[in-house]
């Protein structure tokens, strides 16, 4: 009677969990993954290793595809092919992973064209392999698309000139390190979601001790929402123009600075001698560079010229760029092409102009050029950019709404330093936010 009941107990639990577990899975998917999806996923890993490892050839058979039997050789396919051997997969946030032991001769890229065939048969939403140690491979299997709708890990520790601005699409977290690549080009058609992804940029920033300047040729229209941080907004050209001549003389007497000192960075002087970073963040880029008069070649000129000279000196004097725009091809003039080479950064959302995702991505990675080709237009916010590693990736930025901007930036009006220079400083800046 008590075994009954414990069977009775037994089936009513694995009844409850099955009916509870689609509403748990929409509602709670995290808990759902760690307490359903994760166990069910490891056993269909376990059952299905041999069979799956058979028919993509992956399984190599112990005993050689010729024996000598007597006097007479016998070829043939061997009998039960052995598995490369299979690690206990790991929990991790929406996915898991398993490290795999590689067969003598076998290489990553035998995996890698059967991440798909991993992916169906164990019903998850992708599978990535990575080859990060020799005689071994690692299988990254994602419960869920991360790019749906991507958020900033709660506890993640900040760190100065990183922000973390959304998820990869292999489900680790974006963030754009200014102390890995000094400087960041933005590209992508209107609606493609750049003002998202720099908002996402200054929700992060906004907090540390940064000095933000903006340029929106727009008028002021996108970078307006974070004005009360920002140490100067330039809303056309001919402000844009004394602004970035103000900074490219700031970055030169960093750099005088610097040299005096006998060091070869900002981040190296004695802490009383040091100076607060600054980013400097274009929004349509196009817009500094267009010609229309003789007056404006000067113009364009010097501004071409302040901007290749804050790339060239900046990333060790603590100056930083991020540049957006819609449409940034060669026909802007030999200034563009010559900025971005010094942009390390890239990131490439949906584009309409070839040659805008040529300029943003065409010198780094073919594949990359055609995944940024490939965006839909119901893709917003997705991008192609490239991991500290180097390798490109599918990645979504965090959805920042123009209040959430506008609410983070008064918040922390207080840490936007007066900028002594011609342009508007923001009132209420008193001593404490004052760096420069
Ligand atoms: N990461 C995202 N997640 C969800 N929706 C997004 C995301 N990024 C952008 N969008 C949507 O796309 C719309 C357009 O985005 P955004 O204004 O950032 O584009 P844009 O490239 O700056 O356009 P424009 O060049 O015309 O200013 C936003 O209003 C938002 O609804």
């Amino acid at each position: 009677m008590g075994l009954q009941m414990l069977w009775l107990v037994l089936l009513a639990s694995v009844a409850a969990v099955l009916i509870a577990a689609p509403g748990l899975r929409r509602t709670r998917p995290n808990a759902w993954w760690c307490f359903i999806g994760y166990p069910l996923t490891v056993v269909r890993i376990w059952a299905s290793w041999r069979r799956l490892t058979g028919t993509t050839g992956l399984a190599v058979p112990r005993r050689p595809a010729r024996a000598l039997l007597g006097a007479v050789i016998v070829k043939g396919v061997a009998l039960r092919p052995v598995p490369p051997r299979l690690g206990a997969p790991r929990l991790r946030q929406g996915g898991l992973e398993v490290t795999v032991r590689l067969h003598p001769g076998q290489v990553p890229d035998e995996f890698g064209q059967f991440a798909l065939a991993f992916a169906h048969a164990w019903r998850m939403h992708a599978v990535r392999v990575v080859g990060d140690g020799r005689g071994f491979v690692r299988l990254v299997a994602l419960a869920w698309d991360p790019l749906a709708a991507p958020h900033v890990p709660r506890g993640a520790r900040p760190q100065l000139l990183r922000a973390v601005v959304g998820r990869r699409e292999d489900g680790a977290v974006w963030a754009i390190d200014l102390h890995i690549a000094p400087h960041w080009l933005i590209v992508g058609a209107t609606r493609s979601g750049k003002s998202t992804l720099i908002a996402a940029l200054v929700k992060q920033l906004a907090p540390q001790p940064v000095a933000l300047f903006g340029i929106d040729l727009k008028g002021g229209m996108e970078l307006s929402l974070f004005e009360a941080r920002l140490s100067a907004l330039a809303p056309d050209r001919a402000t844009a123009r004394r602004l970035l001549l103000e900074l490219m003389a700031e970055a030169e007497s960093r750099m005088a600075l610097c040299r005096s000192a006998g060091v070869r960075a900002v981040k190296d002087l004695p802490a009383k001698l040091r100076k607060v970073p600054i980013v400097i963040i274009v929004d349509e880029v196009a817009e500094l560079f267009l010609m229309a008069t003789r007056d404006d070649k000067t113009e364009v000129a010097e501004i071409a010229t302040a901007l290749l000279r804050i790339a060239q000196l900046g990333g060790a004097l603590d100056v930083h760029l991020v540049i957006a725009g819609q449409r940034v091809g060669s026909d802007l003039g030999a200034g563009v092409t010559a900025l971005r080479a010094q942009l390390a950064g890239r990131v490439c959302h949906r584009v309409t102009d070839p040659g805008t995702a040529e300029m943003a991505l065409g010198d780094l990675s073919k594949e990359a050029l055609e995944a940024a080709q490939r965006i839909t237009l119901a893709e917003q916010g997705v991008a192609v950019t490239f991991g500290d590693d180097g390798q490109w990736t599918r990645a979504r930025s965090i959805h920042v709404t123009p209040e959430e901007a506008r609410r983070v930036a008064l918040k922390h009006a207080r840490l936007a330093p007066a900028w002594p220079g011609l342009l508007s400083v923001p009132t209420d800046a008193d001593d404490e936010g004052v760096y420069l």
